[in-house]
């Protein structure tokens, strides 16, 4: 089990030049998203893995990142089974030989959970992020890139239950976004995303901009962007409808843009 954990702060580092970082601190709490952004090489890896690792001076930004206000106990930093941050990328594969019943049952003995059904729970709950199904049945190792990740947010959440989630740059990857965050926020998860997907970082509570591997800005939702969104959220449900039609093998005619 986890503590329970309140909130986590960065506390700024270095950038690149060795410069003092300008922010005062990031301070993230439970149902709380963020979004990372930035070009390539701007430092969005370095931070999101401070984060993961509770940095503590120790890495190449000289950044810390506090638990509850308080350094974290060694425990949660170095035990998987405590360790309560779960990082999903696009390489997140499973190598386990195992249908996909054999495999969540395995982690659910391994965290010593006796709740009935929540196999069938994870995986119902994985379905409603990829429109690819998938079935109790299905080898791990044969599921699509978009069913795996899906999976893992939903094991993340069910048998995990991890309480910070960071995913990175998972957004074109077979997924439903606004779902993933929309349920992940239901569930008071804490979720940091690496994006540039405009959908992904407009939905978000706070979008952290990075450049020569700093924090150069933060931009908080605070309502200027809801026009935007809106129109975005059109245009995605619009491309989304569209991927599912290529993939089903449809011809796509000027009509499926008449909505
Ligand atoms: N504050 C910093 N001080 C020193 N080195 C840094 C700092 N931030 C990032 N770096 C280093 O700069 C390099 C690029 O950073 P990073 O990989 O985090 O960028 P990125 O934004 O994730 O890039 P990409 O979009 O290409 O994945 C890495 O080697 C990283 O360790």
């Amino acid at each position: 089990m986890y503590p329970e954990i309140t909130e986590i702060t960065v506390l700024p580092g270095r950038d690149k030049n060795g410069m003092q970082e300008t922010f005062d601190r990031i301070v993230i709490r439970p149902g709380e998203t963020l979004s990372i952004v930035g070009p390539t090489g701007s430092g969005k890896s370095a931070l999101i893995g401070d984060i993961e690792i509770f940095a503590r001076e120790d890495t190449a930004t000289g950044r810390t990142v506090l638990v509850n206000g308080g350094m974290p106990p060694e425990d949660l930093v170095r035990d998987p089974s405590k360790k309560p941050v779960a990082l999903i990328t696009q390489n997140t594969k499973c190598l386990a030989d195992l249908s996909v019943q054999e495999f969540l049952s395995m982690h659910v003995r391994s965290r010593r959970i006796e709740r009935e059904g929540i196999v069938a729970e994870t995986i119902a709950l994985a379905n409603e992020f990829t429109g690819e199904e998938i079935t109790a049945g299905a080898r791990m190792t044969a599921l699509s890139g978009g069913q795996t990740r899906s999976l893992m947010v939903a094991d993340a959440i069910t048998i995990g239950n991890t309480p910070i989630i960071i995913l990175d740059e998972v957004e074109n990857a077979g997924i439903f976004k606004h779902r993933v965050i929309e349920t992940l926020r239901a569930y008071g998860k804490a979720v940091i995303f690496v994006t540039h997907d405009p959908l992904v970082s407009l939905m978000c509570d706070r979008r952290i901009v990075m450049r020569n591997g700093t924090v150069a800005k933060i931009i908080e939702r605070d309502g200027e962007e809801e026009k935007a969104l809106a129109a975005i959220r059109k245009m995605d449900g619009i491309l989304s409808a569209l991927r599912e039609r290529i993939r089903a093998g449809e011809s796509i005619t000027e009509a499926a843009f008449a909505s």
